[in-house]
């Protein structure tokens, strides 16, 4: 940049800075936001682009003039630095000339100041001045160069602090002290071209008041560019303020757009999310419009079926209502019918009443003569009732004397048959037996239709051995008894051939029915058997047959009472199998009363009226033969079982009285000492002496009884069992031995034992049963 450009003056473009002018409407000169529509500005700096260049050229200007007069206010320099996109980049890059024309009027100052100082050091100060464009003007045009004092130090100083005045003042400066370039502008370039021609001619005029005066009007001009300039700085003071306000009253209105836009941001987040609520709530419309539009489809749809249920309803209706009218119509043809025969009819009914009547007439004749001829006939019946009541007389009388001989001929036959029996009873070889010829034992029996003829049966044991040479022996065991039953016997068989003792109870004989054997051989299943009717026992059979002939004996004036007893002995001690407790406790004795009658003492005698209480009482004493054998070990066939059945009946027609005893005995198993293990075991030992002891006493009781010898000496008191059955094996009773028998080969010894003891007592003869009459 040249020299004289930086002499142009420029007051006259500050003075022509354009102010900002507000609009009519906001008076910040920024376009308000219109909202409303929603149309948000890039910046709210940027408005209009008119008014924007406008002010910010202005202010610009405006500014760089400031800055370069002044220092620079804080305002504005923050505003500068403001990242604001219309302001900083055309204020920092484009110094407006006012910066330049400051510049100048600095330089030409100093110039001006510096008349007597070097050029050099004019340059020196100059060059400075522009290099820093923005330090405040006062420094560099009140400052004096130093290097400049050691030259001129009375005038330079002088001339520097006085101002103009005291330049002109200074003789001794040079005529270039007064720079050119100061005349720049219109009057000051005059009054500066003025000095330079004055300088210049210095040299040619010699007088000395000359130059006086010459200089005088050169502070004069001084003067008026100094005021100049002052007014000048004034207008570029009054800019700045103008400046600051416009910068103060942009950066409200960029506050009010920045919260404008912050509410707006707000306003449309809140709109954004009233919006979206908006949409939810006319989504959750839509559905329940849609549920509520498929529930009326729905019921749409039932009504139409229902309609269409009700229309085949009528249909129905119409049809059952036009066969209703033919029927109708068809009845009531029927009735014009029905009532023409009715009419008929009661033409009918008169006449037939006419009959009537007349045979009314003849019936009464009738009936008088009916009467006379029941009266006949009721004498006649009357008659014959009489003749028949004796007639039933005469044959109960004669049934009565008919039971009487029954029962001495049923007696007879039981005497004849011998008053103590023995039947032998073999049992099948059981499910889990070898039934193959090695293991069972060749036992063969008699011609049966021989035995029917002779009542006597024979078993045939064949048994080998070996000699004492080693060869091999064979032994056929023949034994005859009353019957001898085969393992394919049942139980009522068995029963066919013992129920005629049954039968000598109610007739008031005591009767004892002995099992005898080894243990497993069938004693328990003959007495009591199974719980159906083809497996029952000996004494559910025997109970059943009682019960029935009381019944019958009934009709002919007998009643009789009846009770149980179910006693066990182990061990030579009873006990009692139908006690209260679980175990039997109590010590029983066995007593004789004065009359000569055996009972147990505390032993329980259940009443019996029927077959049932009878089953009821053998299940109760098999549960505590079951307990009394989890107790103390399996006992059952270790024991004797001893169940008494008592019978008293009264006839009061023929004022007979009866009195007598069943005794079914299940004996315990009689094995020998060397078979039953005892050896190994103290319990067992004593049991199977007990045991042997009490069958030996039963053979021997029996083997007196046999003797015959009147008033001989039966020991009855040697065993526990043979005193509790000392009136069933007195003569007075009947005695039937089943002697239980296993086919196993394995048991043939014990089978013969058996045999062979059964033979005793086969062989004994026993005076004859006496009927027990009660007293
Ligand atoms: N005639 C038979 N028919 C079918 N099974 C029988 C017959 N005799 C005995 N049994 C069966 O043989 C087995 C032994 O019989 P049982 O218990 O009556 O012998 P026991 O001599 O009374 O023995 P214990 O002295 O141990 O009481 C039982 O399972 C029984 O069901």
């Amino acid at each position: 940049m040249s020299e004289g450009q930086e002499n142009v003056p420029p007051a006259s473009g500050l003075s022509r800075i354009p102010r900002p002018q507000p609009s009519p409407g906001k008076p910040t000169g920024i376009p308000s936001l219109n909202l409303a529509k929603r149309k948000f500005p890039s910046s709210p700096l940027a408005p209009g682009p008119a008014l924007a260049k406008r002010s910010v050229s202005s202010t610009l200007s405006a500014t760089a003039s400031a800055s370069a007069s002044a220092p620079a206010g804080p305002a504005l320099r923050s505003s500068q630095r403001k990242p604001s996109g219309g302001f900083v980049p055309t204020t920092t890059r484009k110094p407006s000339a006012t910066l330049s024309t400051r510049s100048t009027l600095a330089q030409s100052t100093k110039r001006t100041t510096s008349v007597s100082s070097a050029s050099a050091s004019s340059n020196t100060t100059s060059t400075a001045s522009r290099a820093r464009p923005g330090a405040p003007p006062a420094r560099p045009a009140a400052a004096p160069r130093p290097a400049a004092a050691p030259r001129r130090p009375p005038v330079s100083t002088s001339a520097a602090t006085a101002g103009p005045s005291r330049l002109a003042a200074s003789r001794n400066g040079p005529s270039r002290g007064v720079s050119p370039s100061v005349g720049g502008g219109s009057a000051a370039s005059r009054g500066v071209s003025a000095i330079g021609s004055g300088m210049a001619s210095a040299a040619q005029f010699k007088s000395h008041d000359g130059r006086i005066e010459n200089v005088e009007r050169m502070v004069g001009g001084f003067k008026d560019l100094l005021q100049q300039e002052q007014a000048k700085i004034n207008s570029l003071q009054m800019s700045q303020a103008d400046l600051q306000a416009l910068l103060q009253s942009t950066q409200n209105t960029e506050r009010e757009a920045r919260r404008d836009l912050t509410n707006a941001s707000e306003e449309i987040a809140a709109l954004r999310t009233a919006h979206l609520r908006e949409v939810d709530d006319l989504e959750r419309q839509v559905a329940r419009k849609d549920r509520e539009k498929r529930g009326l489809e729905e019921e749409l749809r039932d009504s139409r079926d229902e309609l269409s249920r009700e229309r085949e309803t009528v249909r129905g209706l119409k049809t059952t209502l036009a066969e209703q009218s033919t029927q109708h119509m068809t009845l009531s043809a029927q009735l014009t019918a029905a009532q023409t025969q009715n009419a008929m009819l009661q033409t009918e009914i008169e006449r037939a009443t006419l009959a009537v009547s007349a045979m009314k007439a003849e019936l009464e004749v009738g009936r008088q003569k009916a009467l006379e001829a029941e009266e006949r006939a009721e004498q006649k019946v009357a008659d014959a009732e009489a003749e028949r009541d004796r007639r039933i007389a005469e044959i109960e009388d004669e049934l009565r004397a008919a039971e009487t001989i029954r029962r001495k001929l049923h007696n007879q036959v039981q005497e004849l048959k011998g008053n103590i029996r023995v039947f032998a009873r073999v049992r099948p070889a059981l499910p889990h037996e070898s039934d193959s010829p090695e293991a069972l034992a060749d036992i063969a029996y008699g011609d049966e239709r021989k035995a029917e003829e002779t009542g006597q049966s024979e078993i045939i044991i064949t048994s080998k051995s070996e000699s004492a040479t080693g060869r091999e022996r064979e032994q056929v065991n023949g034994f005859i008894f009353d019957k001898v039953f085969q393992p394919r016997a049942g139980q009522k068989e068995v029963f066919e051939e013992i129920s005629m003792l049954a039968q000598s109870v109610l007739d008031g004989y005591n009767v004892c029915i002995f099992a005898y054997g080894q243990t497993g051989s069938g004693k328990s299943w003959t007495m009591e058997g199974g719980d159906d009717e083809v497996t029952a026992g000996m004494i559910p059979r025997a109970i059943d047959m009682i019960f029935t002939a009381s019944n019958h004996l009934r009709d002919r004036g007998w009643k009789y009472h009846m009770e149980g007893q179910f006693l066990e002995v182990y061990n030579e001690v009873i006990n009692d199998l139908l006690g209260s407790s679980q175990f039997d406790t109590k010590k029983h004795e066995i007593k004789t009363d004065k009359d000569g009658k055996m009972s147990v003492t505390d032993a329980v005698n259940i009443p019996l009226s029927n077959p049932r209480q009878v089953s009821a009482l053998l299940d109760r004493a098999r549960s505590r033969r079951a307990v009394a054998a989890t107790l103390m070990n399996e006992r059952s066939s270790r024991s004797h079982s001893v169940f008494t059945l008592k019978v008293r009946g009264v006839n009061p027609l023929t004022d007979e009285k009866c009195e007598a005893m069943l005794n079914l005995v299940d004996l315990a198993g009689s094995e020998r000492l060397a078979s039953s293990g005892a050896g190994e075991n103290k319990d067992r030992l004593k049991e199977t002496i007990n045991i042997n002891k009490s069958l030996s006493a039963l053979a021997d009781v029996i083997g007196a009884l046999g003797q015959g010898q009147a008033g001989g000496h039966v020991p009855y008191r040697n065993s526990t069992l043979t005193r509790l059955l000392q009136t069933s094996l007195s003569g007075s009773s009947k005695t039937l031995m089943l002697c239980n028998l296993s086919p196993l080969a394995a048991h043939l010894g014990e089978t013969l034992c058996s045999l062979r003891f059964a033979t005793k007592v086969n062989s004994t003869v026993v005076g004859s049963a006496k009927k027990q009459i009660a007293k």
